[in-house]
């Protein structure tokens, strides 16, 4: 049984159509299972009988602060971590291309996952300490943890700005379900759409997950870019 966390968030609406039927979705919110993971209790209760927990429950704003970037995203997957311990077999975790923001210059072409983690705000700071936590999680009780570095997943794909890092719906929803049944103990990946010209390399993620992305965002008509809504991110300034 899969549970999914952040389950009436804008991603996990975005990937329901493909989940189970019998997949769990927690949240906050009412309208699925309603819990507040940042209790360990309900934590525990939440992940409790899972085969596989997809970590989508986040404070995801680029513009957010540290402290509420840390709480929302650290604090909260370590707590997730620790309810899961061994007994999780399977584990997803939703990074961000900000943990390598201040790669994306007009100079540099392609992006490497593999590169050391070059966050542009606290909220890739955050994610980059959540991969750290999922890394060692995997290491500590030999279980698969796989960080997806989302692009821009959920959003109307109109502003030239999240062009090259645009993850269409059909492709999240494989991504997912690629990442969810990998067979790979620990990886880093990056989670956009095949987008030309490419910026954020998902060479891994096609060898290692299977992932094959369809969709580009070129072949749409996008309109100018709108000023960035997140004034304390560096990434586009
Ligand atoms: N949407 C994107 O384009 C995008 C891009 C990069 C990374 N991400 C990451 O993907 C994940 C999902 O993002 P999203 O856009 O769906 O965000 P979202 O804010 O729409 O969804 C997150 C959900 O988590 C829930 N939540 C937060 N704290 C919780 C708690 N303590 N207990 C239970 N539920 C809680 C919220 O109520 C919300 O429904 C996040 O980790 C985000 O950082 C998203
Ligand atoms: O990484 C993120 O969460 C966000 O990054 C921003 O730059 C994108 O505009 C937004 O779509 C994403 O939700």
């Amino acid at each position: 049984m899969l549970v999914v966390t952040g389950g009436l968030g804008r991603v996990a609406t975005v990937l329901r159509p493909a989940l189970p039927p019998d997949t769990r979705l927690i949240d906050l919110r009412p309208g699925g299972e309603n819990l507040d993971l940042s209790d360990p209790r309900q934590a525990a209760e939440a992940v409790h009988g899972a085969d596989a927990v997809l970590h989508l429950a986040a404070t995801p704003s680029p513009g957010q602060d540290w402290s509420t970037a840390y709480q929302g995203n650290v604090v909260l997957t370590e707590i997730l971590l620790r309810a899961c311990g061994g007994r999780v077999p399977r584990i997803v975790l939703a990074s961000s291309i900000h943990a390598m923001g201040l790669y994306h210059r007009p100079d540099r072409e392609l992006i490497s996952p593999e590169w050391t983690p070059w966050p542009c705000c606290a909220y890739g700071v955050s994610k980059v300490a959540v991969e750290k936590l999922g890394r060692r999680h995997a290491e500590r009780y030999g279980v698969s943890v796989i960080c997806l570095r989302l692009g821009s997943c959920g959003y109307p794909l109109d502003q030239r700005r999240i062009a090259d890092m645009w993850l269409s719906d059909r492709d999240a929803r494989h991504l997912a379900s690629a990442a969810l049944t990998a067979d790979v103990e620990f990886g880093t990946y990056f989670g956009v759409s095949a987008n030309t010209p490419a910026r954020w390399d998902t060479t891994n993620a096609q060898a290692e997950l299977g992932y094959r992305p369809a969709d580009d965002s070129s072949a749409f008509d996008i309109p100018e870019d709108r000023p960035y809504e997140f004034p304390d991110c560096h990434m586009f300034s």
